[in-house]
């Protein structure tokens, strides 16, 4: 809208040995007229990864509530975090675990308190963080569940073109919006969490933020199979039987459009896909694999049921390029633009 200014979205800059410091950094030297966004992290280290990839940049650190400069290129305000321990590009060092959980707990103080409409998350390393004794620890996504008090959250990955819903644009093909029924669990825990109960929490809050943050008036959800073919009528696992049919069942009497449980395999090919709003997908490496073959560097993942806006990039930590300046910057974009499109839809919806 004309003369509004654009939402201010508060950064965390992640993993200090991983690729976050510096894409932080790369993404204050370009324009971003969608959004005005401050770093939360060390403002040294910063400063230092800005100098070994070779960027100019002037950092401006501020408080919560500090009036923050006009934005230009070059200039990245930064809300400070004191780094526990020094950090090396590609080194994980288990006394910074407690750096990355505060800077999230400030991103999540300045979106409680107003001064910020929402965040964007750099990529953190969950191994360090539980070597560093966070038991329990498993993410970004459920570390938000807990600080918010909700009981349950949705992943939600989505490729690029399948961010701006109500686009009459996608028919399927690589656009892609998939979500998981379970998020990081080992492969052999995951039959048992896979509950009716569960499944109805999750596709009830994806089917209302389909609705609230992409604007879809009547989503259509389709449901993977956790078996090889679904199931294969009970020869190859009852999951889909004792579980899955009756949930989605239920939820189609309260008006839920929801296809499946389908077969996995041949769900995601276009003609499946035609139509379908999101797909939610049993398992992490059921969904994930096929939306990052159809859109990695240009996907987003968004965590829907917070009363919160939280989006981040499609990828780790990538220790292996920390340091060079060589990561692609193209997911942090995607997640910037995506979180000021949700923040402007969610202006009118109370704060938490
Ligand atoms: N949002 C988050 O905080 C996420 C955190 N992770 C964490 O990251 C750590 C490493 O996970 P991995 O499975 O190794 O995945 P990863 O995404 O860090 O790396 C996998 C491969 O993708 C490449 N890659 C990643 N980001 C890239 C970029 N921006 N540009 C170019 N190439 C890129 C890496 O170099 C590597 O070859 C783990 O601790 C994992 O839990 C993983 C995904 C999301
Ligand atoms: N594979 C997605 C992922 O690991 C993101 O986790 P989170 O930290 O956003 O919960």
């Amino acid at each position: 809208m004309a003369g509004t200014p654009s939402p201010v979205l508060a950064l965390t800059t992640g993993e200090p040995a991983g690729i976050g410091p510096e894409l932080a950094v790369m993404l204050a030297t370009r324009a971003v007229p969608v959004a005005r966004v401050v770093a939360v992290g060390d403002p040294a280290l910063l400063a230092e990864r800005a100098a070994l990839i070779g960027r100019d940049i002037d950092l401006v650190e501020l408080a919560a509530g500090d009036a923050l400069p006009a934005p230009r290129p070059g200039v990245l305000p930064v809300w400070p975090v004191t780094l526990r321990a020094p950090s090396r590009p590609g080194v994980l060092e288990p006394a910074n675990a407690a750096y990355v959980l505060e800077t999230l707990d400030v991103a999540i103080r300045a979106c409680r308190e107003g001064h910020a409409a929402g965040m964007v998350t750099a990529p953190l390393h969950k191994g360090v963080i539980l070597d560093a004794g966070h038991a329990g620890f498993s993410g970004h996504t459920e570390y938000l569940r807990d600080a918010c008090g909700v009981d349950e959250v949705v992943m939600l990955l989505a490729t690029d073109s399948a961010l701006h819903a109500g686009q009459p644009g996608w028919r399927g093909g690589s656009a892609l919006r998939v979500a998981l029924a379970t998020t990081h669990l080992p492969l052999r825990e995951v039959s048992d969490a896979i509950t009716g109960p569960r499944l109805t929490r999750i596709l009830r809050i994806l089917d209302a933020d389909l609705r609230r943050w992409f604007g879809i008036e009547a989503p259509r959800i389709a449901v993977c199979g956790l078996n090889p073919h679904a199931g294969e009528g009970g020869h190859l696992g009852r999951e889909e039987l004792d579980v899955i049919i009756p949930a989605l069942e239920a939820l189609r009497a309260e008006g839920l459009a929801l296809d499946g449980p389908l077969p996995a395999d041949t769900l995601f090919t276009p003609r499946h896909l035609e139509g379908v709003d999101a797909v939610l997908a049993m398992y992490h490496d059921q969904g994930l694999p096929v939306l990052k073959y159809a859109g990695f560097g240009r996907a987003a993942n968004i965590t829907l049921g917070l009363p919160l806006v939280r989006t981040s990039v499609d990828h780790g930590t990538a220790l292996d390029l920390a340091g060079r300046g060589s990561a692609d910057l193209g997911s942090l974009v995607v997640a910037v633009a995506l979180a000021a499109d949700m923040a402007r839809r969610g202006a009118e919806v109370a704060p938490i």
